[in-house]
Protein backbone atom coordinates (compact mmCIF):
# COMPACT_ATOMS: atom_id res chain seq x y z
CA UNK A 1 0.00 0.00 0.00
CA UNK A 2 2.90 2.46 1.11
CA UNK A 3 4.60 1.53 -1.75
CA UNK A 4 1.86 2.17 -4.07
CA UNK A 5 1.23 5.47 -2.42
CA UNK A 6 5.03 6.35 -2.74
CA UNK A 7 4.48 5.45 -6.44
CA UNK A 8 1.56 7.30 -6.78
CA UNK A 9 3.40 10.84 -4.89
CA UNK A 10 6.24 10.48 -7.52
CA UNK A 11 4.71 9.92 -10.11
CA UNK A 12 2.74 12.98 -9.05
CA UNK A 13 5.45 15.18 -8.05
CA UNK A 14 7.01 13.80 -11.17
CA UNK A 15 4.38 15.52 -13.12
CA UNK A 16 4.55 18.30 -10.60
CA UNK A 17 8.00 19.26 -11.15
CA UNK A 18 8.26 18.74 -15.26
CA UNK A 19 5.11 21.12 -15.19
CA UNK A 20 7.05 23.68 -12.67
CA UNK A 21 10.18 23.05 -14.87
CA UNK A 22 8.22 24.18 -18.05
CA UNK A 23 6.65 27.14 -16.07
CA UNK A 24 9.97 28.46 -14.13
CA UNK A 25 12.70 26.88 -17.02
CA UNK A 26 14.58 30.02 -18.39
CA UNK A 27 13.56 31.55 -21.21
CA UNK A 28 16.39 30.54 -23.55
CA UNK A 29 15.38 27.06 -21.90
CA UNK A 30 12.04 27.41 -23.55
CA UNK A 31 12.54 28.72 -26.28
CA UNK A 32 14.75 25.95 -27.53
CA UNK A 33 12.09 23.79 -26.73
CA UNK A 34 9.21 25.90 -28.36
CA UNK A 35 12.31 26.23 -31.20
CA UNK A 36 12.94 22.67 -31.77
CA UNK A 37 9.36 21.97 -31.78
CA UNK A 38 8.65 24.10 -34.90
CA UNK A 39 11.64 22.92 -36.60
CA UNK A 40 9.93 19.93 -36.91
CA UNK A 41 6.94 21.42 -37.68
CA UNK A 42 8.40 23.69 -40.31
CA UNK A 43 10.17 20.88 -41.80
CA UNK A 44 7.46 18.62 -41.80
CA UNK A 45 5.07 21.30 -43.52
CA UNK A 46 7.37 21.19 -46.04
CA UNK A 47 7.53 17.82 -46.83
CA UNK A 48 4.19 17.49 -46.95
CA UNK A 49 3.67 20.19 -49.62
CA UNK A 50 6.59 19.16 -51.90
CA UNK A 51 4.96 15.78 -51.75
CA UNK A 52 1.52 17.64 -52.15
CA UNK A 53 3.26 19.79 -55.19
CA UNK A 54 4.94 16.33 -56.54
CA UNK A 55 1.76 14.78 -56.48
CA UNK A 56 0.05 17.82 -57.70
CA UNK A 57 2.40 18.08 -60.44
CA UNK A 58 2.57 14.64 -61.54
CA UNK A 59 -1.34 14.70 -62.07
CA UNK A 60 -0.46 17.60 -64.22
CA UNK A 61 2.17 16.26 -66.14
CA UNK A 62 -0.53 13.66 -66.73
CA UNK A 63 -2.62 16.01 -68.53
CA UNK A 64 -0.42 16.80 -70.92
CA UNK A 65 -2.30 16.85 -74.65
CA UNK A 66 -2.26 13.21 -75.33
CA UNK A 67 0.21 12.03 -77.74
CA UNK A 68 2.29 8.40 -78.63
CA UNK A 69 3.59 7.07 -75.41
CA UNK A 70 7.22 7.53 -75.06
CA UNK A 71 9.83 5.33 -73.46
CA UNK A 72 12.49 5.98 -70.74
CA UNK A 73 15.37 8.22 -71.65
CA UNK A 74 14.96 8.96 -75.36
CA UNK A 75 11.21 9.92 -75.33
CA UNK A 76 9.59 9.32 -78.57
CA UNK A 77 12.64 10.29 -79.76
CA UNK A 78 12.97 7.36 -82.24
CA UNK A 79 9.34 7.49 -83.40
CA UNK A 80 9.96 10.68 -85.37
CA UNK A 81 11.44 10.62 -88.74
CA UNK A 82 14.41 12.93 -89.51
CA UNK A 83 12.59 13.46 -93.01
CA UNK A 84 9.57 15.22 -93.48
CA UNK A 85 8.36 14.83 -89.48
CA UNK A 86 5.41 16.64 -90.62
CA UNK A 87 3.13 14.24 -91.89
CA UNK A 88 4.09 11.92 -88.62
CA UNK A 89 3.02 14.77 -86.75
CA UNK A 90 -0.05 15.24 -88.94
CA UNK A 91 -1.08 11.58 -88.57
CA UNK A 92 -0.50 11.64 -85.00
CA UNK A 93 -3.08 15.32 -84.62
CA UNK A 94 -5.41 12.84 -86.62
CA UNK A 95 -5.31 10.42 -84.24
CA UNK A 96 -4.97 11.81 -80.74
CA UNK A 97 -6.56 15.41 -81.65
CA UNK A 98 -5.85 19.07 -82.70
CA UNK A 99 -2.83 19.59 -79.81
CA UNK A 100 -0.54 16.68 -79.31
CA UNK A 101 2.79 15.93 -77.32
CA UNK A 102 5.83 13.98 -76.93
CA UNK A 103 8.50 13.34 -76.28
CA UNK A 104 12.43 14.16 -77.71
CA UNK A 105 14.79 12.97 -74.95
CA UNK A 106 13.65 14.93 -71.87
CA UNK A 107 12.12 18.16 -74.09
CA UNK A 108 8.04 18.17 -74.59
CA UNK A 109 7.42 18.88 -77.58
CA UNK A 110 3.87 20.10 -78.37
CA UNK A 111 2.33 20.14 -81.89
CA UNK A 112 -0.90 21.99 -83.00
CA UNK A 113 -2.37 20.59 -86.11
CA UNK A 114 -5.55 23.34 -86.09
CA UNK A 115 -5.33 27.00 -87.04
CA UNK A 116 -7.57 27.48 -83.84
CA UNK A 117 -5.23 25.79 -81.47
CA UNK A 118 -2.01 27.89 -82.79
CA UNK A 119 -4.68 31.42 -83.01
CA UNK A 120 -4.94 30.87 -79.58
CA UNK A 121 -2.17 29.81 -77.91
CA UNK A 122 0.71 31.59 -80.25
CA UNK A 123 -1.46 34.57 -80.90
CA UNK A 124 -3.76 35.10 -77.89
CA UNK A 125 -0.52 34.11 -75.16
CA UNK A 126 1.98 35.28 -76.86
CA UNK A 127 3.29 36.42 -73.72
CA UNK A 128 4.26 33.28 -72.82
CA UNK A 129 4.84 31.52 -76.27
CA UNK A 130 7.35 33.61 -78.38
CA UNK A 131 10.52 32.34 -77.23
CA UNK A 132 12.74 29.84 -79.42
CA UNK A 133 13.61 26.14 -78.06
CA UNK A 134 17.90 26.71 -77.16
CA UNK A 135 20.01 26.08 -79.98
CA UNK A 136 23.27 25.53 -78.00
CA UNK A 137 25.45 24.95 -81.27
CA UNK A 138 24.41 26.86 -84.11
CA UNK A 139 22.57 29.91 -81.99
CA UNK A 140 25.06 30.38 -79.12
CA UNK A 141 28.20 28.70 -80.42
CA UNK A 142 28.22 29.25 -84.00
CA UNK A 143 26.22 32.81 -83.89
CA UNK A 144 26.92 34.39 -80.77
CA UNK A 145 23.55 34.87 -79.41
CA UNK A 146 23.47 37.36 -82.99
CA UNK A 147 21.35 35.42 -84.84
CA UNK A 148 18.07 36.81 -83.81
CA UNK A 149 15.65 34.09 -85.59
CA UNK A 150 17.27 31.77 -83.10
CA UNK A 151 17.16 34.14 -79.90
CA UNK A 152 14.92 33.67 -76.70
CA UNK A 153 12.13 36.36 -76.48
CA UNK A 154 13.98 38.95 -74.50
CA UNK A 155 15.78 42.47 -74.53
CA UNK A 156 18.11 41.38 -77.51
CA UNK A 157 15.52 39.72 -79.29
CA UNK A 158 13.31 42.93 -78.91
CA UNK A 159 16.04 45.31 -80.34
CA UNK A 160 17.15 42.79 -83.41
CA UNK A 161 13.33 42.83 -84.39
CA UNK A 162 13.11 46.28 -84.44
CA UNK A 163 15.97 46.61 -86.97
CA UNK A 164 13.17 44.03 -89.29
CA UNK A 165 10.13 45.77 -88.11
CA UNK A 166 11.60 49.17 -89.38
CA UNK A 167 12.72 47.77 -92.56
CA UNK A 168 9.57 45.82 -94.07
CA UNK A 169 6.79 46.87 -91.88
CA UNK A 170 3.71 47.42 -94.51
CA UNK A 171 3.81 51.31 -95.55
CA UNK A 172 8.09 50.83 -95.62
CA UNK A 173 8.05 47.12 -97.94
CA UNK A 174 5.59 49.39 -100.63
CA UNK A 175 8.70 51.56 -100.96
CA UNK A 176 10.48 48.48 -102.15
CA UNK A 177 8.06 47.77 -105.01
CA UNK A 178 9.82 49.63 -107.99
CA UNK A 179 12.55 47.38 -107.19
CA UNK A 180 10.63 44.18 -107.31
CA UNK A 181 8.36 45.35 -110.07
CA UNK A 182 11.78 46.08 -112.10
CA UNK A 183 13.77 42.94 -111.31
CA UNK A 184 10.81 41.10 -111.91
CA UNK A 185 10.93 42.92 -115.62
CA UNK A 186 14.46 41.59 -115.75
CA UNK A 187 13.39 37.64 -114.47
CA UNK A 188 10.44 38.10 -117.29
CA UNK A 189 13.84 38.56 -120.01
CA UNK A 190 15.04 35.49 -118.10
CA UNK A 191 12.30 32.89 -118.45
CA UNK A 192 12.08 33.92 -122.24
CA UNK A 193 15.60 33.78 -123.12
CA UNK A 194 16.56 30.32 -120.20
CA UNK A 195 13.03 28.95 -119.69
CA UNK A 196 14.53 25.76 -118.43
CA UNK A 197 16.25 27.18 -115.94
CA UNK A 198 13.10 28.61 -114.36
CA UNK A 199 14.14 27.59 -110.67
CA UNK A 200 17.75 29.54 -110.92
CA UNK A 201 15.48 32.60 -112.70
CA UNK A 202 13.01 32.81 -109.60
CA UNK A 203 15.72 32.58 -106.95
CA UNK A 204 17.90 35.27 -108.96
CA UNK A 205 14.59 37.28 -108.65
CA UNK A 206 14.18 36.41 -105.02
CA UNK A 207 18.27 37.06 -103.86
CA UNK A 208 18.07 40.08 -105.77
CA UNK A 209 14.96 41.86 -104.26
CA UNK A 210 16.58 40.62 -100.96
CA UNK A 211 20.24 42.12 -101.77
CA UNK A 212 18.45 45.29 -103.21
CA UNK A 213 16.62 46.27 -100.20
CA UNK A 214 19.03 45.15 -97.60
CA UNK A 215 22.20 46.06 -98.72
CA UNK A 216 21.55 48.61 -101.68
CA UNK A 217 22.87 46.14 -104.64
CA UNK A 218 21.99 44.10 -107.00
CA UNK A 219 22.75 40.57 -108.52
CA UNK A 220 22.88 39.44 -111.81
CA UNK A 221 23.16 35.95 -111.08
CA UNK A 222 22.84 33.32 -108.68
CA UNK A 223 26.69 32.61 -109.04
CA UNK A 224 27.72 35.92 -107.66
CA UNK A 225 30.17 35.48 -104.75
CA UNK A 226 27.73 37.47 -102.38
CA UNK A 227 24.87 34.73 -103.10
CA UNK A 228 27.37 32.08 -102.64
CA UNK A 229 29.06 33.08 -99.66
CA UNK A 230 25.52 33.77 -97.72
CA UNK A 231 24.31 30.31 -98.94
CA UNK A 232 27.58 28.34 -98.13
CA UNK A 233 27.24 30.38 -94.34
CA UNK A 234 23.56 29.39 -94.26
CA UNK A 235 24.15 25.82 -95.49
CA UNK A 236 26.81 25.35 -92.29
CA UNK A 237 24.52 26.52 -89.89
CA UNK A 238 21.54 24.34 -91.08
CA UNK A 239 24.26 21.50 -90.95
CA UNK A 240 25.00 22.13 -87.24
CA UNK A 241 21.33 22.62 -86.42
CA UNK A 242 20.80 18.55 -86.58
CA UNK A 243 18.68 17.30 -83.63
CA UNK A 244 21.42 14.51 -82.21
CA UNK A 245 24.44 15.62 -83.86
CA UNK A 246 25.83 17.40 -81.09
CA UNK A 247 26.03 15.80 -77.58
CA UNK A 248 25.74 19.42 -75.71
CA UNK A 249 22.38 20.21 -77.28
CA UNK A 250 20.97 17.01 -74.27
CA UNK A 251 23.64 17.84 -72.00
CA UNK A 252 24.33 21.88 -71.90
CA UNK A 253 26.25 21.52 -68.96
CA UNK A 254 29.38 20.22 -70.87
CA UNK A 255 29.66 24.29 -71.81
CA UNK A 256 30.53 24.69 -68.31
CA UNK A 257 33.79 22.43 -69.25
CA UNK A 258 37.06 24.22 -69.30
CA UNK A 259 36.75 25.63 -72.93
CA UNK A 260 39.84 23.89 -74.01
CA UNK A 261 38.18 20.64 -73.48
CA UNK A 262 34.59 21.45 -75.22
CA UNK A 263 35.52 19.22 -78.37
CA UNK A 264 33.02 20.87 -80.17
CA UNK A 265 33.37 24.08 -80.43
CA UNK A 266 36.36 24.67 -82.65
CA UNK A 267 34.21 23.90 -86.35
CA UNK A 268 31.08 25.88 -85.26
CA UNK A 269 33.68 28.82 -83.86
CA UNK A 270 35.89 28.93 -87.12
CA UNK A 271 32.82 29.34 -88.99
CA UNK A 272 31.55 32.47 -86.60
CA UNK A 273 34.49 33.67 -88.02
CA UNK A 274 33.89 33.55 -91.93
CA UNK A 275 30.59 34.75 -90.87
CA UNK A 276 31.77 37.77 -88.91
CA UNK A 277 34.11 38.55 -92.32
CA UNK A 278 31.20 38.12 -94.56
CA UNK A 279 28.79 40.13 -92.60
CA UNK A 280 30.93 42.56 -91.64
CA UNK A 281 32.45 44.07 -95.31
CA UNK A 282 28.98 43.57 -96.58
CA UNK A 283 28.03 46.61 -93.75
CA UNK A 284 31.50 48.23 -94.33
CA UNK A 285 30.27 48.11 -98.33
CA UNK A 286 27.27 49.86 -97.22
CA UNK A 287 29.24 52.43 -95.17
CA UNK A 288 32.00 53.41 -97.58
CA UNK A 289 28.62 54.12 -100.18
CA UNK A 290 27.54 56.23 -97.56
CA UNK A 291 30.45 58.04 -96.84
CA UNK A 292 30.72 58.92 -100.44
CA UNK A 293 26.81 59.99 -100.85
CA UNK A 294 26.43 57.21 -103.52
CA UNK A 295 24.55 54.47 -100.79
CA UNK A 296 21.11 53.76 -101.95
CA UNK A 297 18.18 53.90 -99.09
CA UNK A 298 18.33 50.52 -97.62
CA UNK A 299 17.39 48.48 -94.35
CA UNK A 300 21.47 48.90 -93.52
CA UNK A 301 21.87 52.24 -94.51
CA UNK A 302 18.82 53.11 -92.53
CA UNK A 303 19.78 51.02 -89.30
CA UNK A 304 22.96 52.67 -89.55
CA UNK A 305 21.96 55.77 -89.43
CA UNK A 306 19.14 54.72 -86.49
CA UNK A 307 22.17 53.25 -84.58
CA UNK A 308 24.20 57.20 -84.78
CA UNK A 309 26.28 56.23 -87.93
CA UNK A 310 27.49 59.46 -89.44
CA UNK A 311 28.12 59.76 -93.12
CA UNK A 312 31.43 61.75 -94.43
CA UNK A 313 32.30 62.13 -90.94
CA UNK A 314 35.90 60.00 -90.20
CA UNK A 315 35.34 59.25 -86.98
CA UNK A 316 31.41 58.21 -87.78
CA UNK A 317 31.30 55.02 -86.69
CA UNK A 318 32.36 55.66 -83.56
CA UNK A 319 28.65 57.10 -83.17
CA UNK A 320 27.57 53.87 -83.25
CA UNK A 321 26.02 51.91 -81.14
CA UNK A 322 22.40 53.44 -79.70
CA UNK A 323 20.90 50.01 -78.93
CA UNK A 324 22.73 47.93 -81.08
CA UNK A 325 26.75 47.22 -81.57
CA UNK A 326 28.31 47.48 -85.28
CA UNK A 327 28.38 43.90 -85.61
CA UNK A 328 24.68 43.44 -84.25
CA UNK A 329 23.20 45.14 -87.03
CA UNK A 330 26.07 43.54 -89.29
CA UNK A 331 24.44 40.23 -88.30
CA UNK A 332 20.77 42.07 -87.99
CA UNK A 333 20.73 42.91 -91.59
CA UNK A 334 22.39 39.79 -92.96
CA UNK A 335 18.75 37.97 -91.63
CA UNK A 336 16.40 38.28 -94.79
CA UNK A 337 18.80 36.89 -96.78
CA UNK A 338 18.51 33.64 -95.03
CA UNK A 339 14.98 33.97 -94.37
CA UNK A 340 13.83 35.73 -97.07
CA UNK A 341 14.89 33.52 -100.69
CA UNK A 342 14.08 30.40 -100.14
CA UNK A 343 10.88 31.17 -99.11
CA UNK A 344 9.74 33.49 -102.01
CA UNK A 345 11.11 31.09 -104.56
CA UNK A 346 9.76 28.15 -103.13
CA UNK A 347 6.41 29.39 -103.23
CA UNK A 348 6.95 30.42 -106.83
CA UNK A 349 8.35 26.78 -107.55
CA UNK A 350 4.58 25.65 -105.90
CA UNK A 351 2.44 28.00 -108.05
CA UNK A 352 4.21 26.00 -111.36
CA UNK A 353 3.30 23.10 -110.02
CA UNK A 354 -0.26 23.90 -108.96
CA UNK A 355 -0.46 25.30 -112.70
CA UNK A 356 0.27 22.29 -114.66
CA UNK A 357 -1.90 20.26 -111.99
CA UNK A 358 -5.12 22.76 -111.94
CA UNK A 359 -4.96 24.44 -116.17
CA UNK A 360 -8.42 25.38 -115.82
CA UNK A 361 -7.13 27.83 -112.64
CA UNK A 362 -4.87 29.04 -114.92
CA UNK A 363 -7.04 29.39 -117.57
CA UNK A 364 -9.43 31.50 -115.09
CA UNK A 365 -6.77 33.98 -114.26
CA UNK A 366 -5.38 34.80 -117.94
CA UNK A 367 -9.35 35.27 -118.55
CA UNK A 368 -8.86 37.93 -116.04
CA UNK A 369 -5.63 39.10 -117.03
CA UNK A 370 -7.11 39.43 -120.66
CA UNK A 371 -9.69 41.51 -119.63
CA UNK A 372 -8.17 43.63 -117.20
CA UNK A 373 -4.54 43.94 -118.79
CA UNK A 374 -4.56 42.89 -122.15
CA UNK A 375 -1.66 42.00 -124.43
CA UNK A 376 -0.13 45.82 -124.55
CA UNK A 377 1.52 45.92 -121.29
CA UNK A 378 2.36 43.65 -118.43
CA UNK A 379 0.50 44.14 -114.79
CA UNK A 380 1.71 46.38 -112.36
CA UNK A 381 1.19 46.88 -108.72
CA UNK A 382 -0.97 49.58 -109.65
CA UNK A 383 -3.49 47.12 -110.99
CA UNK A 384 -3.89 44.82 -107.88
CA UNK A 385 -7.46 45.98 -106.97
CA UNK A 386 -8.64 44.79 -110.04
CA UNK A 387 -6.78 41.41 -110.01
CA UNK A 388 -8.72 39.94 -107.36
CA UNK A 389 -8.31 35.71 -108.59
CA UNK A 390 -4.63 36.26 -109.05
CA UNK A 391 -4.76 37.44 -105.09
CA UNK A 392 -6.57 34.74 -104.25
CA UNK A 393 -3.76 32.24 -106.34
CA UNK A 394 -1.13 33.65 -104.36
CA UNK A 395 -3.05 33.03 -100.93
CA UNK A 396 -4.04 29.52 -102.22
CA UNK A 397 -0.63 28.70 -103.24
CA UNK A 398 0.85 29.17 -100.08
CA UNK A 399 -2.29 27.19 -98.45
CA UNK A 400 -1.76 24.48 -100.99
CA UNK A 401 1.97 24.10 -100.11
CA UNK A 402 2.60 26.15 -97.25
CA UNK A 403 6.69 26.66 -97.70
CA UNK A 404 7.51 26.74 -93.90
CA UNK A 405 6.18 23.53 -93.78
CA UNK A 406 6.48 23.45 -89.89
CA UNK A 407 5.21 27.18 -88.98
CA UNK A 408 9.14 28.16 -89.39
CA UNK A 409 11.09 28.16 -86.25
CA UNK A 410 9.71 25.96 -83.54
CA UNK A 411 8.37 28.56 -80.29
CA UNK A 412 9.27 27.58 -76.70
CA UNK A 413 6.76 28.27 -73.65
CA UNK A 414 8.25 30.56 -71.04
CA UNK A 415 5.63 29.91 -68.34
CA UNK A 416 3.51 26.28 -67.22
CA UNK A 417 0.01 26.83 -69.42
CA UNK A 418 -3.24 25.20 -69.22
CA UNK A 419 -5.33 24.81 -72.19
CA UNK A 420 -8.41 23.10 -72.77
CA UNK A 421 -7.79 21.35 -69.53
CA UNK A 422 -4.39 20.12 -70.71
CA UNK A 423 -1.18 21.10 -69.02
CA UNK A 424 1.41 22.65 -71.13
CA UNK A 425 4.81 22.79 -69.72
CA UNK A 426 7.08 26.00 -69.41
CA UNK A 427 9.90 25.17 -71.62
CA UNK A 428 8.29 22.93 -73.96
CA UNK A 429 8.85 23.43 -77.71
CA UNK A 430 5.50 24.17 -79.46
CA UNK A 431 5.55 23.31 -83.40
CA UNK A 432 2.44 24.80 -85.57
CA UNK A 433 2.42 22.23 -88.13
CA UNK A 434 1.36 23.74 -91.12
CA UNK A 435 1.21 21.17 -92.99
CA UNK A 436 -1.68 19.86 -90.97
CA UNK A 437 -2.86 23.22 -90.52
CA UNK A 438 -3.21 24.01 -93.85
CA UNK A 439 -4.93 20.65 -94.82
CA UNK A 440 -7.68 20.87 -92.23
CA UNK A 441 -10.84 19.88 -94.33
CA UNK A 442 -13.15 21.90 -91.90
CA UNK A 443 -11.05 24.98 -92.73
CA UNK A 444 -10.76 24.12 -96.16
CA UNK A 445 -12.64 21.41 -97.87
CA UNK A 446 -10.95 19.50 -100.61
CA UNK A 447 -7.30 20.22 -99.52
CA UNK A 448 -5.40 18.94 -101.52
CA UNK A 449 -7.35 20.63 -104.69
CA UNK A 450 -6.36 24.52 -105.71
CA UNK A 451 -9.37 26.41 -105.35
CA UNK A 452 -8.32 30.15 -105.32
CA UNK A 453 -12.25 30.76 -104.92
CA UNK A 454 -11.91 29.90 -100.91
CA UNK A 455 -9.79 33.40 -100.98
CA UNK A 456 -12.52 35.39 -103.29
CA UNK A 457 -14.74 37.02 -101.43
CA UNK A 458 -16.94 37.27 -103.98
CA UNK A 459 -17.59 33.34 -103.80
CA UNK A 460 -19.49 31.21 -101.56
CA UNK A 461 -16.67 28.92 -100.55
CA UNK A 462 -15.20 32.21 -99.20
CA UNK A 463 -14.10 32.16 -95.27
CA UNK A 464 -14.04 35.47 -93.81
CA UNK A 465 -11.88 34.09 -90.92
CA UNK A 466 -8.83 34.46 -93.35
CA UNK A 467 -9.46 37.58 -94.42
CA UNK A 468 -6.72 38.80 -94.40
CA UNK A 469 -4.82 35.03 -95.20
CA UNK A 470 -1.52 35.51 -92.87
CA UNK A 471 -1.73 31.94 -90.92
CA UNK A 472 1.15 31.17 -93.41
CA UNK A 473 3.58 33.91 -92.38
CA UNK A 474 3.25 32.33 -88.89
CA UNK A 475 2.05 33.74 -85.44
CA UNK A 476 1.96 35.94 -82.40
CA UNK A 477 5.28 38.13 -81.33
CA UNK A 478 7.14 35.98 -83.89
CA UNK A 479 5.27 36.62 -87.06
CA UNK A 480 7.25 36.87 -90.15
CA UNK A 481 8.60 40.36 -90.86
CA UNK A 482 9.15 40.11 -94.18
CA UNK A 483 5.18 39.25 -95.26
CA UNK A 484 4.83 42.50 -97.02
CA UNK A 485 8.08 41.84 -99.06
CA UNK A 486 7.05 38.64 -99.99
CA UNK A 487 3.22 39.34 -100.76
CA UNK A 488 4.53 41.96 -103.03
CA UNK A 489 7.06 39.77 -105.08
CA UNK A 490 4.59 36.82 -105.13
CA UNK A 491 1.59 38.97 -106.37
CA UNK A 492 3.87 40.56 -109.04
CA UNK A 493 5.69 37.52 -110.29
CA UNK A 494 2.67 35.34 -110.29
CA UNK A 495 0.52 38.05 -112.11
CA UNK A 496 3.06 38.23 -114.92
CA UNK A 497 4.10 35.03 -115.21
CA UNK A 498 0.36 34.19 -115.98
CA UNK A 499 -0.09 37.11 -118.41
CA UNK A 500 2.94 36.23 -120.55
CA UNK A 501 3.37 32.38 -119.99
CA UNK A 502 1.00 28.89 -121.00
CA UNK A 503 2.77 26.76 -118.48
CA UNK A 504 2.57 23.72 -119.66
CA UNK A 505 3.64 20.06 -118.49
CA UNK A 506 7.10 18.77 -120.21
CA UNK A 507 7.14 15.72 -123.11
CA UNK A 508 8.32 12.96 -123.39
CA UNK A 509 10.17 11.33 -126.62
CA UNK A 510 6.69 10.30 -127.91
CA UNK A 511 5.54 13.76 -126.65
CA UNK A 512 3.34 12.40 -123.95
CA UNK A 513 2.89 15.44 -121.37
CA UNK A 514 4.73 13.98 -118.21
CA UNK A 515 3.09 15.46 -114.39
CA UNK A 516 5.58 16.18 -111.83
CA UNK A 517 4.74 14.32 -108.96
CA UNK A 518 2.81 17.27 -106.65
CA UNK A 519 3.67 15.82 -103.38
CA UNK A 520 8.12 15.32 -104.52
CA UNK A 521 9.41 17.96 -101.85
CA UNK A 522 12.48 18.65 -100.27
CA UNK A 523 13.14 17.83 -96.71
CA UNK A 524 14.38 20.89 -94.32
CA UNK A 525 12.44 23.67 -92.17
CA UNK A 526 11.60 25.60 -95.98
CA UNK A 527 10.28 22.34 -98.13
CA UNK A 528 9.26 22.98 -101.71
CA UNK A 529 9.38 20.97 -105.27
CA UNK A 530 12.50 18.90 -106.24
CA UNK A 531 13.14 20.06 -109.49
CA UNK A 532 11.15 19.35 -112.05
CA UNK A 533 10.98 19.99 -115.96
CA UNK A 534 7.93 21.98 -118.02
CA UNK A 535 7.21 24.53 -120.39
CA UNK A 536 6.81 28.06 -120.55
CA UNK A 537 5.06 28.99 -123.81
CA UNK A 538 5.01 32.96 -124.59
CA UNK A 539 1.36 33.67 -125.00
CA UNK A 540 1.60 36.05 -127.92
CA UNK A 541 3.88 37.92 -130.01
CA UNK A 542 2.87 41.32 -128.70
CA UNK A 543 3.78 39.66 -125.23
CA UNK A 544 7.14 39.12 -126.06
CA UNK A 545 7.97 42.50 -127.80
CA UNK A 546 6.23 44.08 -124.17
CA UNK A 547 8.60 41.93 -122.40
CA UNK A 548 11.87 42.63 -124.19
CA UNK A 549 11.12 46.58 -124.11
CA UNK A 550 10.15 46.53 -120.53
CA UNK A 551 12.93 44.23 -119.73
CA UNK A 552 15.42 46.46 -121.48
CA UNK A 553 14.08 49.73 -119.98
CA UNK A 554 14.10 48.31 -116.88
CA UNK A 555 17.72 47.01 -117.13
CA UNK A 556 18.78 50.16 -117.73
CA UNK A 557 17.10 51.86 -114.72
CA UNK A 558 17.88 49.35 -112.42
CA UNK A 559 22.12 49.88 -113.44
CA UNK A 560 21.58 53.72 -112.88
CA UNK A 561 19.77 52.98 -109.44
CA UNK A 562 22.79 51.02 -108.15
CA UNK A 563 25.98 52.46 -109.42
C1 LIG B 1 6.71 33.21 -98.99
C2 LIG B 1 7.56 33.82 -98.24
C3 LIG B 1 7.68 33.68 -96.74
C4 LIG B 1 7.01 32.86 -95.88
C5 LIG B 1 5.91 31.86 -96.19
C6 LIG B 1 7.54 33.12 -94.56
C7 LIG B 1 7.10 32.49 -93.40
C8 LIG B 1 7.65 32.68 -92.15
C9 LIG B 1 7.25 31.98 -90.97
C10 LIG B 1 6.13 30.94 -90.90
C11 LIG B 1 8.02 32.41 -89.95
C12 LIG B 1 8.00 31.93 -88.50
C13 LIG B 1 7.04 32.75 -87.70
C14 LIG B 1 6.86 32.17 -86.31
O1 LIG B 1 7.86 31.84 -85.65
O2 LIG B 1 5.69 32.03 -85.88
C15 LIG B 1 8.93 33.40 -90.47
C16 LIG B 1 9.88 34.06 -89.73
C17 LIG B 1 10.74 34.99 -90.25
N1 LIG B 1 10.74 35.49 -91.54
FE1 LIG B 1 9.56 34.89 -93.07
N2 LIG B 1 8.50 34.07 -94.64
C18 LIG B 1 8.62 34.46 -95.95
C19 LIG B 1 9.45 35.43 -96.46
C20 LIG B 1 10.29 36.22 -95.72
C21 LIG B 1 11.06 37.32 -96.24
C22 LIG B 1 11.05 37.84 -97.68
C23 LIG B 1 11.82 37.80 -95.20
C24 LIG B 1 12.81 38.92 -95.22
C25 LIG B 1 12.58 40.14 -95.16
C26 LIG B 1 11.50 37.01 -94.02
C27 LIG B 1 12.06 37.18 -92.77
C28 LIG B 1 11.75 36.42 -91.64
C29 LIG B 1 12.44 36.54 -90.36
C30 LIG B 1 13.63 37.45 -90.05
C31 LIG B 1 11.80 35.66 -89.47
C32 LIG B 1 12.12 35.39 -88.00
C33 LIG B 1 11.24 36.23 -87.07
C34 LIG B 1 11.55 36.06 -85.60
O3 LIG B 1 12.10 35.04 -85.18
O4 LIG B 1 11.18 36.97 -84.82
N3 LIG B 1 10.57 36.06 -94.38
N4 LIG B 1 8.68 33.55 -91.82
Amino acid sequence: MTIVLLLKQSACSLTALNMTNLLLAPASLAALFTYDASVVAVFGAVVATVLIAIHLRSLKWKRMPPGPKPVPFIGNTHQVPSVKPWWTFEKWNKEYGPVISFWLGGTPVIVLGTAQAAWDLLDKRSDIYSSRPRFVVAGEILSNNMRGLMLPYGEAWRRWRKVLHSGFHSRRAEAYTPIQSLEGKITLVDMLSKPQEWERNFRRYAASVVTSVTYGRRINSIDEWIVKENIAAMDYLMSVNIPGKYLVESWPWLLKLPRALQWFRREPEEYQQRDIKLYTSLLDDVKTRMNNGTAPDCLTSQTLLDQGFVPGDDNGSAHIGRTLSELDIAYAVSSPFGAGIDTTAGTLSSFVLAMLHFPEVQAKAQRELDTVIGPSRMPEYEDKGELPYIRAIVDETLRWRPVAVLGGSPHAVTADDEYKGMFIPKGSTVFANMAGIMRDPNMFPSPDDFIPERFLISSPLFNPRFAPFDLPFGFGRRVCPGSHLARNSLFISIARLLWAFHIKPATDKEGKEVLPDPWNYTNGFNSFPVSFQCKFEPRSREVVGVIKREGAAALDELNSRWT
